[in-house]
């Protein structure tokens, strides 16, 4: 029978995880933050990423209706509040297509997903399926992926503000606010899965849900490597540089 591990073995684990799957490791991503992808490989990571971008606020809703605790759904609500904002024009959306702006993208082509890559798609949508049909616990553990991203965020962007002379300190103003909150959000989301992985079948299904989420992280840039670094061949229907009239 397999071992219960204590919490901090347990997230001892959910890190090694990471350490080994975590989308630092992709090439796609090293490219990105060593300045050593074109204008055009840019534009399609930040017009593929609106996508996730934009369903991580549903995932959130997904995730608390799954919650039955009140005081659990009201620290996963904050999520909810900070992506969309209070307002008009204040949603983690509206801070992120500043970027698309930015690089050149209509607005009403990125907000209608034109272009993005099926894969894309496919790997965000199983995410939602994930969230929609697991465990709450494994809903919660699949987050988890979050503790790494403060860390690989913002070596990616300095290293963008760096070397890419078509990128702003304001355009990337998604991502100040977000490193504001997100160890807040990946503390309540651990501290969940410590207190609810109890058995070595609960446990196995949290470090499970977090090698899930990783694939969900690593395909989407498999697809922008191979869509527009190399070997260059995007799908039918997906955003193309050279057929795009700037
Ligand atoms: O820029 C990134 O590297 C990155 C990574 C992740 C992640 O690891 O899932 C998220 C985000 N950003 C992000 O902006 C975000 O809102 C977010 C929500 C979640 C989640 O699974 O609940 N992950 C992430």
């Amino acid at each position: 029978m397999a071992r219960i591990l204590s919490p901090a073995d347990l997230e001892a684990e959910l890190r090694q995880v990471a350490a080994r799957r975590y989308y630092h490791l992709h090439p796609f991503h090293r490219l990105l933050s060593a300045g050593r992808l074109d204008r055009a490989q840019v534009t399609a990571w930040a017009l593929n990423r609106t996508y996730y971008q934009a369903m991580i606020p549903v995932k959130d809703a997904l995730v608390l209706s799954r919650l039955a605790d009140p005081a659990d759904r009201r620290s996963w609500r904050r999520r909810i509040v900070e992506q969309d904002g209070e307002g008009e024009g204040e949603s983690g959306l509206d801070r992120w297509l500043r970027l698309t702006d930015g690089l050149g993208l209509d607005r009403a082509k990125v907000l209608a997903f034109e272009g993005v890559l099926p894969a894309t798609r496919f790997a965000v949508d199983a995410y939602l399926q994930f969230v929609r049909e697991r465990t709450p616990l494994e809903a919660v553990a699949s987050s988890l992926t979050e503790l790494f991203s403060a860390t690989v965020v913002s070596e990616r962007m300095s290293g963008m503000l760096a070397s890419y002379d078509f990128i702003a300190r304001r355009t990337l103003a998604y991502f100040d606010e977000r490193l504001a909150r997100v160890n807040r959000d990946a503390d309540f989301a651990l501290a969940y899965v410590k207190t609810h992985a109890v058995t070595a079948e609960t446990q196995a299904l949290a470090i499970a849900a977090m090698r899930f989420k990783c694939d969900v992280l690593w395909s989407q840039l498999d697809a922008l490597h191979f869509a527009y670094v190399d070997p260059k061949l995007p799908p039918p229907g997906a955003w193309n540089p050279d057929e795009e009239t700037r």
